[in-house]
C-alpha cells in the first residue's frame, strides 16, 4: 500500500471504565472510501471524533500523511480546526438562511480566501456536485438529496486531506441512497479526497467503501475489502453482522486439502485450513443463502455437497422467495427465484459451493 494518508495506532479512548475504543490500529490509502462498520455503541462515532480532533485520545496515535495529529502518550493533540479535516452530519446542517452558493462559499470565507478566488472554486464544486443549477436559490427550499449534496459540496470545496462522514446516507429514502451512493463515489473518482465513513448498515459500507473495518466493543474485528468480509469472514461476528447464513451442523474429517463434513446421509468437502479443527469435532458449515443451488431432490442418494432439505414455509418478497428449510438436525433461512416455486413438505436438493462455503467449530 502506498503510504498512508491517515494512520491510527493503538487509538484508544475510555469513558470511566467503558474502553469506547480499544486500542485500533487503521491504515487509509491516498483516495480510498474506508467504512467503519458496527452495531450502536462499538465505538465507531468516538473513533470518527477522535480524528477530527473533537474527542480526547487516551492513548495511541493519529497520524495523516506523516503528520501528528494525536498523541496519547504526550497529550498532545493538533486544534480540529488546523487539521484541514472536513466532516458532513448526519444532519446536514446546511445553513438556510443562505443561498446554496453561499453555502459553499462560506468555508472559504472563514479561511479568509478573496471574493473573486471563493466565486470561482465555489462555481466548480457547485457543478461536480450536480448544484450549478440551483446555486442562487434558498437553501431551506431544497429537498434532502440536494440538502445533501450542498453538506457533501461545502465540505470539499476547502480540498480537505480527509473527508469524514457519519451516517451518509440513512436519512434518505432508498431510491435517493442508491443515487448518492454512487454519487459519492464518483466525487471521491474524481477529486481523490480520501474519505472515513461510519455507519450501522452492513450494505452502506458494503457498497460504498473500497476497505470496511467491521467493529465490535471498541476493537476491530476484521478489515478488508467488502467481498472479502462477506465472503471469507475472520470471525463469527463479522459472519453473522455481514448479511444473512445458512448453517448446517454436521461432523468433520480432515482431508489432504480441506475437510469433510458429515450431514447424517450425505457430506461436503471445503477446501479450508483447518487450523483448530480436529477429526471428529461438531462444526457449523457455513454459505450465503444465494451461493447455495436450490432444485427439486432426485430420487438418487445425494452426491458430495449436496444437502438434503425440507420446505417449512415459504414467504413471497417479490424478487424472490425465502424459505425457512429444515436441514439435517436445524433450519436455515435461502432465498430462491420467483420462477421456481416451492411449498411446505416439498423436499429440495440444495448444492453447497466448496470454495466459498466456510467451517466453524461449534
Ligand atoms: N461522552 C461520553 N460519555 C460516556 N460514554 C460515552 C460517551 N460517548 C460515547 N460513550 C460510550 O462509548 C461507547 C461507544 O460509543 P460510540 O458513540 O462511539 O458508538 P457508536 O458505534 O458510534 O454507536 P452509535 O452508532 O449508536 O452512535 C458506548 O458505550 C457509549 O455509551
Amino acid at each position: 500500500m502506498a503510504a498512508p494518508q491517515l494512520a491510527l495506532r493503538g487509538l484508544t479512548r475510555r469513558f470511566g471504565d467503558v474502553a469506547a475504543v480499544d486500542g485500533i490500529d487503521l491504515d487509509l490509502a491516498p483516495g480510498q472510501i474506508f467504512a467503519l462498520l458496527g452495531p450502536s455503541g462499538c465505538g465507531k462515532s468516538t473513533t470518527l471524533r477522535m480524528v477530527a480532533g473533537l474527542e480526547r485520545v487516551d492513548a495511541g496515535t493519529i497520524t495523516m500523511a506523516g503528520r501528528t495529529l494525536a498523541d496519547g502518550g504526550t497529550g498532545k493533540a493538533m486544534r480540529p480546526e488546523k487539521r484541514n479535516i472536513a466532516m458532513v452530519f448526519q444532519s446536514y446542517a446546511v445553513w438556510p438562511h443562505m443561498t446554496v452558493g453561499q453555502n459553499v462559499e462560506f468555508p472559504l470565507k472563514m479561511r479568509g480566501v478573496g471574493k473573486a478566488e471563493r466565486r470561482r472554486r465555489a462555481a466548480e464544486i457547485l457543478e461536480v456536485t450536480g448544484l450549478g443549477a440551483v446555486a442562487g436559490r434558498s437553501a431551506a427550499m431544497l429537498s434532502g438529496g440536494q440538502q445533501q449534496r450542498v453538506a457533501l459540496a461545502r465540505a470539499l470545496v476547502y480540498t480537505p486531506d480527509l473527508l469524514l462522514l457519519d451516517e451518509p446516507l440513512s436519512n434518505l429514502d432508498a431510491k435517493l441512497r442508491t443515487q448518492m451512493r454512487h454519487e459519492i463515489r464518483r466525487l471521491n473518482r474524481e477529486l481523490g479526497t480520501t474519505m472515513l465513513f461510519v455507519t450501522h448498515d452492513q450494505d452502506e459500507a458494503l457498497s460504498l467503501a473500497d476497505r470496511v473495518a467491521v467493529m465490535n466493543h471498541g476493537r476491530v474485528e476484521q478489515v478488508g475489502a467488502p467481498d472479502e468480509l462477506y465472503e471469507r469472514p475472520a470471525t463469527p461476528f463479522v459472519r453473522d453482522f455481514l448479511g444473512r447464513v445458512v448453517m448446517v451442523e454436521g461432523t468433520l474429517t480432515r482431508t489432504a486439502d480441506g475437510v469433510r463434513v458429515f450431514f447424517g446421509e450425505t457430506h461436503a468437502d471445503v477446501a479450508v485450513a483447518a487450523t483448530g479443527l480436529a477429526d471428529g469435532d461438531r462444526v457449523a458449515l457455513c454459505c450465503r443463502p444465494e451461493d447455495l443451488d436450490i432444485r427439486p431432490a432426485p430420487d438418487a442418494r445425494p452426491a458430495p455437497n449436496e444437502l438434503r432439505a425440507t420446505v417449512e414455509s415459504a414467504a413471497y418478497l417479490g424478487d424472490s422467495i425465502e424459505y425457512v428449510l429444515r436441514i439435517a438436525d436445524g433450519t436455515a433461512v435461502v432465498t430462491g427465484g420467483r420462477h421456481q416455486r416451492y411449498e411446505a413438505g416439498d423436499r429440495l436438493a440444495l448444492t453447497v459451493d466448496p470454495q466459498r462455503a466456510t467451517v466453524w467449530s461449534l
